[in-house]
């Protein structure tokens, strides 16, 4: 049967094969936390995330064709490509059964997409198998492709071979300032140039649906020239709640393409992205997970060069499963940053 909605009864805690808990044990939890957990949960699911009510809400206008519309765009004033490919990903999964889940997507952005129209998404079924299906999606606006995707689709099937790295150690999100709390804190700072307040206010304007907390605000802040790795902590904005994979892979989607590319800047303090952009972009499912809840965000970029960069990244769940894996590769036209606005 074609499930005709992102939505399906696979609950997140009925894990796949590769469900061990990895490099990290969950605390001991007593009962006043699981209170407090009970008592903020409740808060959370007032406010249902914008990204199922709206970003990832598309509009059906006929078979296999989906009409997306915008949250939030980035000061760059093109399409916020994690929306194009989330977006992408909720009209492939449209048409997969039930109990097929993504497991690998793989994208090209060729063109810019525009945020004052909508964007539309025809769907090819490329194949139906038994135990793989794969679609293709052209994203369309002024009747020119935006982005192409390919989604492939497996039935769980359970495997004697499992082995995944284990997750990096670092403080949990509880300990961590977000990047709102972080702009603020720098905001405060009385000899901040004029130039770097303005395009913080921006920051802070912004609405962004998904909520990151940087493990190092020193790469944030990129005062200093560091590796190309950054971790953080990112989830969701509201509650979205448990039992529908298929929309948990299309948040993360989104997400995914959030912060990966700025990891390629880390070494540079000195140059600021002209025209950054990202140019394709891939991804693994490798098990189920909450994209509402906290998950680490691990982002390296193996090489930089022609102006390119090209940055890998690995998902984590809480509890050390590799929820997910991406890669990367971004168009960086860069300039020196002037000395006037250096933060
Ligand atoms: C710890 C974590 C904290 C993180 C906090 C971060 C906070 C905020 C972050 C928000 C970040 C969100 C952003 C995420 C990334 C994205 O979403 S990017 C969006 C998705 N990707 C795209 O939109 C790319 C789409 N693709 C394209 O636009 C095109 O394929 C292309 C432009 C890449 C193709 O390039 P090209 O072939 O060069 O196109 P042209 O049409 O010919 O030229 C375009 C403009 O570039 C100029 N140009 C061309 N060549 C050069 C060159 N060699 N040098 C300099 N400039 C060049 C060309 O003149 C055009 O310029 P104009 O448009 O005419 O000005």
């Amino acid at each position: 049967m074609a499930g005709g909605e992102v939505g399906d009864s696979r609950s997140t805690s009925g894990l796949t094969p590769n469900s061990g808990h990895v490099g990290v044990t969950e605390p001991q939890k007593s009962l006043e936390d699981e209170n407090l957990k009970t008592l903020a949960s409740q808060d959370t699911q007032d406010l249902k995330s914008v990204l199922v009510t709206s970003v990832l809400n598309l509009e059906k206008l006929d078979v296999d064709l989906y009409r997306g519309t915008h949250h939030w765009v980035p000061r760059t004033q093109r399409l916020f490509g994690g929306q194009i490919i989330g977006q992408a990903l909720v009209a492939a999964a449209k048409s997969v059964s039930d109990n097929f889940y993504a497991h690998s997507l793989h994208c090209y952005f060729v063109r810019a997409g525009d945020p004052k129209v909508p964007v539309l998404y025809q769907v090819d079924r490329t194949r139906d198998g038994r135990s793989f299906t794969v679609r293709s999606v052209k994203a369309v606006q002024h009747g020119q492709p935006i982005l192409i995707c390919q989604a492939s689709f497996q039935k769980l099937q359970p495997s004697p071979l499992e082995h995944q790295f284990t997750m990096p150690s670092v403080p949990p999100p509880e300990d961590l300032l977000t990047v709102e709390e972080l702009i603020r804190l720098h905001l405060s700072k009385p000899d901040l140039a004029e130039d770097a307040k303005k395009g913080l206010n921006k920051l802070l304007a912004n609405e962004v649906p998904i909520e990151i907390k940087p493990v190092s605000p020193a790469h944030f802040y990129r005062f200093t020239p560091s590796e190309p790795r950054r971790l953080f902590w990112g989830r969701a904005r509201g509650y979205i709640g448990e039992g529908n994979m298929k929309l948990h892979c299309c948040v993360a989607a989104y997400v995914s393409d959030f912060a990966l590319l700025g990891t390629a800047m880390q070494p540079y303090p000195n140059y600021r992205a002209q025209f950054a952009a990202s140019l394709d972009h891939a991804m693994w499912f490798h098990s189920t997970f909450c994209s509402d809840e906290w998950m680490l965000y691990e982002c390296e970029s193996s090489w930089a060069g022609s102006s390119r960069g090209l940055v890998q990244g690995r998902i984590w769940r809480r509890d050390g499963v590799l929820a997910a894996s991406c890669s990367q590769e971004g168009l960086l036209r860069v300039k020196p940053v002037p000395e006037s606005s250096k933060l």
